[in-house]
């Protein structure tokens, strides 16, 4: 028998599997870390707990496989986004990794249009200037912390990092390359003339290769914690929404991705790198190669819920508060959430922004609010899908992935709020199984990805939209999106207290 290990880079967890030649989950692992929002639109991660715990999980991995450690042949890796990882020239991490999800880099989003351009921008790189992309971060860094700045010898993404420590050899790939804002989209290469133009040394960019590029083994080191073989050959790996693309084998423009992890995204496959979006959705190099994709980003999906658990509900279980929230009726009785704790991306590039409930009553009880917090979540979801049949993009079947996808009764809801057929395949791990996908490719068992999701994915059950329900959702989306209007300039005003 042989084996590969996909190893999922999330923002609340690393997640390990190990999956045989024939598609199979043998051995699934996963490891936590914490998130450090010190100030609201903050968000930050130490590179050091992701090594740490991605080395407990392999080792963890490894005891709980019966086989021997030589049947497994490659790992690679699927990552959180945009994050910025930077190292001196002794590769020693200078600073936590600046998340996805940080927002505090809007005066530098300003500052790039204004040196470089919106049109500019869009032409080099196919997406305008948000706060959650890389290079704003870099030239925030290089505002406020010009000392770190100086001794930057390379900046990394979260799951390159990762690969780093695993390797001791330095990359990144195309798929995450473009959500950092500093890559020609059409040449890919990392874009000279934007890096001339913003003062920033080339060299300071980690070299680019293909998604199942190989690039090492383990080092010795590594096998000697883990229990991995030193022969175990790794691949380079995918930005999560790419990985969780082929993982759930959108490697065609028939079906659209939702995935909900910490983050809410909705993702089309585009062969053509033509395809104009015109910086309304992101638009980025798929990990399948050759091919790109669109996607819209929710900033707190997942995020909302775990939030309104661990505030409001922290000794209850998830499952059972999803289950009572899946009982009252449709519309939460006439409350409505917002889901912007973080700010938003899509439809509303907003970094102030923050959250609502509204229409609270006395007699609203706890299963109401997770029910208006869930609707909320797939309501700011159906906005990106929205924005999808507006460029014409049928949006009739979704591969729903992420942890969201653990859940019934929110899998109904997708399929009644976004009228929609939603799917649900045999491991909601898109990611992680989409990695490991990478690494079956890169190792020769297969000749493309599409045969090798043939192989390893399977559907295990659907959701078809209840048109009752169909029409009640439909008739409270344009109230829910009203939420926005209304409490824009609210929001903006409360930034001073926060
Ligand atoms: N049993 C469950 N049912 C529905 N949603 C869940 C369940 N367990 C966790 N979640 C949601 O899944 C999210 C985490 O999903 P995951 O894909 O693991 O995220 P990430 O990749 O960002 O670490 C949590 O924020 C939570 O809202
Ligand atoms: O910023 C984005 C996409 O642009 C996020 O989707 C991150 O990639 C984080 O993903 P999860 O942790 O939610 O999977």
């Amino acid at each position: 028998m042989s084996y590969v290990i996909g190893i999922d880079l999330g923002t609340s967890a690393v997640k390990l599997l190990l999956v045989s030649k024939e598609g199979e989950v043998k051995v699934e692992v996963s490891q936590s870390y914490p998130l450090q929002q010190v100030r609201s639109g903050y968000s930050e991660q130490n590179p050091a707990d992701w090594l740490e715990q991605t080395i407990v999980g392999l080792s963890e991995l490894v005891t709980q496989f019966k086989g021997s450690v030589d049947e497994i042949k490659g790992i690679s890796f699927s990552g959180q986004m945009h994050g910025l990882v930077l190292l001196n020239k002794s590769n020693e991490v200078l600073r936590p990794a600046i998340l996805w999800n940080d927002t505090r880099t809007t005066s530098q989003c300003r500052q790039l249009e204004q040196t470089i351009g919106k049109e500019d921008l869009l032409r080099i790189t196919k997406n305008p200037a948000l706060e959650g992309f890389t290079l704003p971060k870099l030239l925030w860094v290089k505002e406020h912390e010009p000392e770190i700045f100086e001794q930057t010898n390379v900046f990394m993404l979260p799951k390159d990092y990762l690969r780093y420590g695993l390797t001791g050899a330095i990359h990144t790939e195309y798929s995450d390359a473009g959500g950092t804002l500093l890559l020609d989209i059409e040449k890919q290469t990392w874009s000279s003339e934007l890096l001339s133009r913003l003062g920033i040394d080339e060299t300071i960019c980690p070299p680019l290769v293909s998604s199942h590029a190989f690039v090492g083994h383990v080092t010795a080191q590594v096998a000697e914690a883990t229990g991995l073989s030193p022969q175990t050959k790794v691949f380079a790996g995918g930005a999560d929404n790419a990985c969780g693309a082929i993982g759930a084998g959108i490697l065609s423009e028939e079906t659209t991705l939702v995935s909900i992890g910490t983050s809410g995204v909705v993702l089309s496959y585009e062969k053509d790198k033509e395809t104009r979006v015109d910086g309304k959705v992101h638009f980025f190099h798929h990990a399948e190669p050759g091919a790109f994709y669109k996607m819209g980003v929710t900033l707190s999906a997942g995020y909302s819920l775990s939030w309104f658990k661990d505030t409001f509900a922290k000794e209850q279980d998830i499952e059972q508060l999803i289950r009572e929230a899946g009982e009252r009726e449709p519309g939460a009785n006439g409350l409505l959430f917002t889901p912007y704790l973080t700010g938003e991306r899509s439809p509303h590039a907003d970094a102030a922004i923050r959250a609502s409930f509204i229409g609270m009553s006395s007699t609203h009880t706890q299963a109401d609010f997770v029910r208006a917090v869930l609707e909320g979540i797939t309501f700011s979801l159906k906005d990106s899908i929205e924005l999808f049949r507006e460029m014409g993009t049928k949006v009739e079947k979704i591969i729903s992935i992420g942890g969201g996808a653990k859940s019934e009764v929110w899998l109904q809801l997708q399929a009644n709020i976004f009228n929609a057929r939603i799917v649900k395949q045999t491991s909601e791990q898109g990611p992680g199984m989409g990695a490991a996908m990478l690494a079956a490719f890169g190792v020769g068992w297969f000749d493309s990805l599409e045969t090798c999701a043939e192989a390893f994915l399977s559907e295990q059950s659907t959701y078809e939209p209840d048109p009752i329900q169909v029409e009640r959702y439909a008739e409270m989306y344009p109230l829910y999106k009203d939420v926005y209007t209304q409490t824009k300039q609210l929001n903006q005003a409360l930034t001073t207290y926060r």
